[in-house]
């Protein structure tokens, strides 16, 4: 019953799930479908049909010409060498007796599928140039009809350097011609021996023998259709009108090939009726693992259509409406006929493929938590990083935080933790003073308040753990102050100091009742995480405020946070990212938050070199601060203006501590492509100090360590530091990251450089590849 409503819409228990957009192909069609039998296609459960360009009569005509050429060509050369200037065959335009097409309202939704057989990879100049005709032909004219998909499929063999390199040349040309249409290449998801291509092309019908031999002679490469994609959209700039449609192979292959083609541009995943199985009943019916990769599949933000092949209805029936298989299925004219004259219309027999395909569709797991429109929106969509420091946040993007308790819930405890070991360790307070030595009040501060939700955590953590308490909050956000005075009011019932400061400004807390006194902050909690951990200068705000918390006792929440990276194929970003440089032309200098979603991690874990790797780490407080020693003795404002400490840039040095520099190698054992890389953070907030073993209160983005540590937190999405240009990379690689967080006193930024190293001997390395060093310097966070 529960499962039953968790389907309809209009239950409350009801859960969404992804939902199937199923079309139909038939691989025989010489002709697109009259209105009649397209109506009777879509009453039998499809929402979409393919539709062939030209028909037989074009395919003909073009044989003929070829058979005529070659027949005039001998009669030039003779046994002579032919010369290389002789004309070759010329399509000649196409005609109404080629094409059953025409503009017509719902032509854009047909997917228009180009002929299967030219061959455009053939090694015989004159086949693979009137193959590249034939494409342009049909390009244009499908374009030209307001076609809004143009199938074309792909290349049938991939060790052909030169036919893929002609293959990819020519779509680059096709997609000129067809300048709105969006380009889809039919690709299998790997060579699977007995699943090729069986009609017959140009090349097979005047170069027999000559197509792709050595089925099932080699071992089957996994990565070399994908390859193939992969030089076919280099080619044509990774244009995002070019999109992939992949064939599901009866063999649902290994992870690492179903999670490439996850990350790449998938408008179709077509399903033909062989790979499909006959379940006890004698219906249709697919694997688990078939299922699973669908399901996975299905996740991504743009749903990939299905496109069932050769599942009927068959042509013959849907031959003539007069038919009697087809008078099953009455087209919408004769349905509304039937309707007005108050009859039922027959109602045309689901297509039994389509019937459990729509099974599928409602065993998928419903939606989670995570996977709201609102958040799914976010996916793969590029930000530009927050400035918290040098902008003011708006009272929205505040509330958007605060709509994850995740975080607050984690702070709170970690708060807790604290405040319970302070006792435990009998550790004396900053209230105390000669005439109230064990004054058991705690002064807390919360700095960079926003809003003033860890405030209200602050002060709960205080309550449930009976922990006397002064409280200090402050803000550099004029607006945000506002909003805290209020809140103070309403609230916390006037029990917090607020400050409108600079935290780096700051003087420090006067004690309550002893307001000539300037004390020591004992607990300071702070939230001024960036999705790289230190990106939002949070270690820069922290040496501006640590001179303030009391030594020894003194407890920074967070204690210490740590910076991660990943290098990832991203052929989406990289689109996207590469259609923004004539408005930003820094946008390949820019680490952007983004949801990461449609990526592939081409790193794998093996012992020593994990897929994810820290970059570096930030501890809380610091002991030995210079700048602080700096400032004892020159003033505050000297630090600023003041030379001499020695720096990388000629400036005084003072923020030296905060740069780093990290060297990763990541293993690569089979070959990919990589756009750029993912940057996580985690923090330990309170790291437990009775050394009683205790688990630290942590946050965490990591994909590997999110669940354990901070299940379904949502305020931080990764990092993404792009590379300008691709950058592939063969089987047997160590990738090797170098990333350097700069500073000159007066900003942070971030470079970054990526060298690709391949295995090729026991011992021996070379290098194969490198990216520019990327430098965030123009785009830097300023201090
Ligand atoms: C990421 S927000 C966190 C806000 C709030 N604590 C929360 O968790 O919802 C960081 C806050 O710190 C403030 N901030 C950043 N740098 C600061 C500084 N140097 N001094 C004072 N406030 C600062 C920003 O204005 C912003 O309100």
């Amino acid at each position: 019953m529960s499962s039953n409503s968790s389907l309809d819409p209009e239950s409350d228990s009801f859960e969404s799930r992804p939902v199937f957009y199923i079309g139909q192909h038939d691989s025989t069609r010489k002709e697109a479908l009259t209105d009649d039998q397209y109506t009777q296609v879509l009453n039998s459960g499809f929402r979409f049909v393919t539709a062939p360009i030209t028909n037989q009569h074009f395919y003909d005509r073009v044989v003929d010409l070829h058979r005529g050429y070659l027949k005039e060509r001998e009669q030039w050369t003779g046994s002579q060498q032919p010369n290389p200037s002789l004309p070759g065959p010329v399509v000649p335009t196409l005609t109404d007796k080629d094409t059953a097409l025409y503009p017509s309202n719902y032509l854009s939704s047909l997917a228009l599928y180009c002929s299967p057989w030219i061959d455009l990879c053939s090694p015989d100049p004159h086949i693979s140039s009137i193959s590249r005709q034939v494409l342009n032909l049909e390009a244009a004219y499908a374009n030209f009809c307001g076609a809004r998909t143009i199938v074309v499929p792909g290349p049938r063999q991939d060790d052909s350097g030169r036919g893929i390199a002609q293959y990819a040349r020519a779509i680059r040309e096709a997609m000129h011609v067809a300048n709105r249409a969006n380009i889809i290449i039919h690709m299998p998801m790997y060579r699977e021996p007995g699943l090729e291509e069986k009609v017959e092309t140009l090349s097979s019908i005047f170069n027999p023998g000559s197509g792709p031999k050595g089925e099932g002679k080699k071992e089957v490469d996994l990565f070399s259709a994908w390859d193939s994609w992969n030089t076919v959209r280099t080619v044509c700039s990774y244009s995002m009108r070019l999109f992939v449609a992949i064939r599901i192979p009866r063999r649902v292959p290994e992870k690492t090939l179903q999670e490439r083609w996850f990350a790449e541009p998938l408008h179709y995943l077509t399903i033909s009726q062989d790979i499909f199985q006959l379940n006890r009943a004698g219906h249709p019916s697919l694997s688990r693992h078939h299922q699973e990769l669908i399901n996975r599949y299905m996740r991504l933000r743009s749903i990939p259509w299905l496109m069932l092949i050769d599942v009927g209805p068959r042509p013959e029936e849907i031959a003539s409406p007069m038919d009697q298989a087809a008078a099953e299925f009455p087209s919408l004219a004769e349905a509304n006929q039937a309707l007005k004259g108050n009859r039922v219309p027959r109602t045309p027999a689901m297509n039994p493929h389509v019937g459990y395909m729509r099974y599928l569709e409602r065993q998928q797991p419903p939606f989670s938590a995570m996977e709201t429109p609102a958040l799914t929106s976010f996916q793969d969509w590029l930000q530009p990083p927050l400035q918290p420091l040098a902008d003011n946040l708006e009272s929205a993007t505040y509330e958007v935080f605060e709509g994850d308790p995740v975080k607050y819930d984690q702070y709170e405890k970690a708060i807790t933790e604290a405040m319970i070991e302070w006792r435990e360790l009998k550790k004396p307070t900053s209230t105390a003073t000669p005439e109230n030595p064990s004054n058991p009040e705690l002064v807390v501060t919360v700095a960079g308040a926003g809003r003033g939700p860890l405030v209200s955590r602050a002060l709960r953590a205080a309550k449930s753990t009976g922990t006397p308490i002064q409280i200090w909050a402050l803000e550099k956000n004029q607006d945000a102050y506002v909003y805290l005075l209020r809140k103070n009011k309403v609230e916390w019932d006037n029990k917090v100091t607020l400050v409108k400061t600079d935290m780096r400004g700051w003087e420090g807390p006067r004690l309550k009742g002893r307001e000539d006194v300037i004390g020591k902050v004992d607990i300071l909690v702070t939230e001024l995480l960036g999705s790289f951990g230190d990106n939002e200068l949070s270690p820069e705000c922290l040496d501006g405020i640590q001179n303030h918390l009391a030594r020894p006792h003194g407890i920074s929440i967070p204690h210490s946070y740590t910076a991660h990276l990943s290098p990832i194929s991203t052929p989406r970003l990289f689109a996207d990212i590469s259609s923004r440089v004539v408005g930003d032309p820094n946008a390949f200098e820019t680490p952007w938050v983004v949801r990461l979603f449609a990526l592939d991690f081409v790193a794998q874990k093996v012992p020593d070199h994990p897929r994810f790797q820290q970059a570096w780490e930030f501890v809380h407080p610091i002991d030995v601060l210079r700048a602080d020693e700096f400032a004892a003795v020159h003033g505050k404002a000297a630090k600023y203006v003041t030379g001499g400490l020695g720096s990388m840039s000629g400036t005084s040095g003072t923020n030296e501590h905060n740069a780093r520099h990290c060297h990763l190698t990541f293993v690569c054992p089979t070959r990919g492509v990589i756009h750029g890389m993912a940057g996580y953070f985690e923090s330990v907030l309170y790291a437990s100090q009775t050394g009683a073993g205790k688990e630290p209160v942590e946050i965490s983005i990591l994909p590997d360590q999110i669940d354990r540590k901070s299940r379904d937190m949502i305020s931080w999405f990764p990092i993404f530091f792009p590379l300008k240009k691709p950058l592939y990379f063969p089987q047997d690689t160590e990738l090797e990251v170098s990333m350097w967080r700069q500073t000159d006193d007066t900003k942070v930024w971030y470079e970054w450089l990526v060298e690709v190293y391949a295995w090729v001997g026991p011992n021996t390395r070379i290098k194969v590849g490198t990216s520019d060093l990327h430098s965030s310097r123009k785009v830097a966070c300023l201090m």
